[in-house]
């Protein structure tokens, strides 16, 4: 299975981590600021508390026992334990306030808009598993742990060097000693680091690929039953699964193997004070109340240490999270000029149109012009990979073209907002997708502001008004409550519905008639008539019979457009739509009771026999 970040990359430093922080955080920044400033306070209280331990044992243990000596350093104690209370509680205002719950949602909120704007391009290559990972899980493994683990962390390095500072005053061989862990301790988490950065994306990656694997195969378990493919395709999903486990496997083994280390470290740490402790008692240099202050020092330093070590896995979830957001967050829109424009008119020109998709370097389309009139039909046939949807795609913006413009009334696209163009474009593919959601507010979608009136009038437009009255619920029957309950027919007059709603002048259709039965072509087809009366229409056809009334036929081979004009003219020129056709109609009659198929009905025109 492919991995492909298995080369190292370089640990982020510490202020790098922090700046990626601020910036997830947006608005709530200085939320986080003042919770971490909190965290610094809290964290030298803590350490002046710990420094308080051996004059209070000292004082204790003198004979006499200096009693009010001890007082004034018990207060003082309890003062800072007290303070320590109160900051402690404002370090963590960043988890506990709206802060942490607003940055989650912020950040999901950008990350959908981003979607939005990402070009179409870019959005289908990636899987739906993938952004969701990104979507649900990066963001969480960013976001809930970021406030608990800086402040974790600030602590574990603050309270040990105030320690530190403080036992420097009782003994400073002790702090020597204390200090020689520190050179011990730092390769040792930067190796940790170093390592576990680089499994935790493998981890994050292999997690985002089998939720992407899950995803498909839950989605396409009917048709894989149907295809008796199930075992196939969870061969792929087992390789996914297994890559998984093993990938986790290594990670705990690391876990366990740095986590051993460290506390090693530590140990020996706390060993060599007590045989320091200990030596310097015996040479009489030391006193008893000195040393078992200095041993809950010491411990207390040694402790966040081995904190610290651990939080390197933390850290490193968050990295590899951040990596995932930021590479959807980085993803460039298109640009649009300011101002943007919006077009009057709905003629469409495509002018010597050369066209690669992204990492690929053969072109699909190939130097292409063509002119498609306002209000006018034009059929876009030929082979198969022959460039006829990557057409259409262009006119939605889908990419921009690498030479030559596409134009909607006289307006290059690369002039207009995505957004704009979309709401002049309806597209009625072959496959619909209904929402889980009530079938109002599925043809609703069309457009927002529809009154519930408006709905059912583009309803009974599309010839769906009937079936869905007959719906338990009619119009506020959720898609999900009757899953496969409506027919391909059924589903695709919705669609048409929604589009015959949008009202939008330019119309695509992408074979919407294909994979229908010959009764439920002829309700779409009676849908589709509705729909493109007065529009600029560009359809996607195999069977050219559906097409013959178009205005303007293009065909295509190879990204290039070999033939056009209206049914009859090429059928008289003799070229490659009259081969097609020979071929469609040598097929036709080898089903000799076949219904004839609809027409695409602008012109009333009656399909003409094929002649063989
Ligand atoms: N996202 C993509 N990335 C790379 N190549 C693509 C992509 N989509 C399509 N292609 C390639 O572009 C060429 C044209 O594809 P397109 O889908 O436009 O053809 P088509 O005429 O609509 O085919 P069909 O009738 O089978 O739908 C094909 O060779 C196809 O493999």
């Amino acid at each position: 299975m492919n991995t492909t970040t298995d080369t190292l990359r370089p640990v982020p430093s510490l202020a790098e981590t922090w700046r990626r922080m601020q910036l997830a955080a947006g608005k709530q920044a200085p939320c986080l600021r003042r919770s971490m400033l909190f965290s610094v306070l809290s964290a030298v209280v803590q350490g002046l508390a710990f420094a308080a331990f051996y004059p209070l044992l000292a004082a204790m243990l003198a004979t006499p026992a200096n009693l009010s000596q001890a007082a004034w350093w018990l207060a003082f104690l309890s003062l800072c334990t007290a303070a320590d209370g109160v900051l402690r509680w404002k370090a963590r205002e960043f988890d506990y306030s709206s802060a942490l719950a607003d940055v989650t949602h912020d950040l999901r909120v950008s990350l959908g808009k981003q979607l939005r704007r990402m070009p179409l391009e870019e959005l289908y290559r990636k899987r739906t598993g993938e952004l969701s990972a990104v979507l649900a899980g990066n963001v969480d493994e960013v976001i809930t742990p970021m406030g608990m683990i800086s402040s974790t962390f600030i602590t574990s390095i603050i309270t040990p060097a105030v320690a530190l500072i403080a036992t420097a005053f009782v003994d400073w061989r002790m702090a020597l000693a204390m200090l020689v862990l520190v050179p011990l301790a730092t390769p040792v988490y930067r190796r940790r680091r170093g390592n576990a950065g680089q499994k935790m994306r493998i981890l994050a990656e292999a997690h985002a690929r089998t939720s992407a694997e899950l995803i498909e195969y839950a989605q396409g378990l009917p048709v894989l039953r149907a295809t008796g493919q199930t075992g196939a395709r969870s061969t792929r999903l087992r390789e996914s699964l297994e890559h998984l486990r093993s990938v986790q496997e290594k990670a705990q083994l690391r876990d366990v193997k740095s986590s051993l280390l460290a506390s090693s470290v530590v140990q020996i740490g706390l060993i060599l004070a007590m045989i320091l402790g200990v030596w310097f008692i015996l040479t009489g240099s030391l006193d008893v109340a000195a040393l078992t202050a200095l041993l809950v020092v010491v411990a207390r330093f040694a402790e966040p240490l081995a904190i610290t070590f651990n939080l390197a896995d933390a850290f490193d979830y968050m990295e590899a999270g951040f990596e995932q957001v930021e590479q959807l967050l980085a993803v460039p829109p298109l640009p649009v000029p300011t101002p943007a424009r919006t077009p009057e008119t709905f003629d469409i020109h495509f002018e010597n149109v050369r066209f690669c998709y992204a990492d690929t370097c053969h072109p699909v389309l190939d130097d292409i012009s063509f002119t498609l009139p306002q209000r006018s039909l034009t059929a876009l046939v030929g082979p198969s990979g022959s460039g006829k949807t990557t057409i259409t795609r262009l006119i939605m913006r889908y990419a921009d073209p690498q030479n030559g413009t596409v134009r909607i009334g006289g307006t290059d696209l690369r002039d207009m907002e995505p957004e704009t163009i979309m709401r002049h474009v309806s597209v009625v593919f072959q496959d619909v997708y209904l929402f889980d959601d009530t079938i109002l507010n599925n043809i609703r979608m069309g457009r927002a502001d529809a009154t519930d009136a408006e709905v059912e009038d583009a309803a009974r437009a599309a010839h769906c008004h009937e079936f869905i009255s007959r719906l338990p619920e009619g119009y506020e029957t959720r898609v999900g409550d009757i899953g496969g309950c409506l027919s391909g027919g059924e589903r695709q007059r919705i669609s048409i519905a929604r589009a015959i709603l949008k009202n939008a002048p330019i119309v695509i259709l992408d074979e919407p008639t294909a994979a229908l039965d010959t009764e439920s072509e002829v309700a779409v087809q009676r849908a589709i008539d509705v729909l493109v009366q007065d529009r600029t229409v560009i359809v996607i056809a195999h069977r050219l019979s559906t097409i013959v009334g178009a205005d303007t036929i293009l065909v295509l081979d190879a990204g290039s457009v070999v033939e056009q004009g209206k049914h009859r003219e090429l059928l008289k020129a003799d070229g490659r739509y009259r081969a097609m056709w020979n071929a469609q109609g040598l097929a036709k009659d080898w089903h000799l009771h076949s219904a004839l198929p609809q027409t695409i009905n602008r012109e009333e025109t009656a399909c003409p026999q094929p002649t063989a």
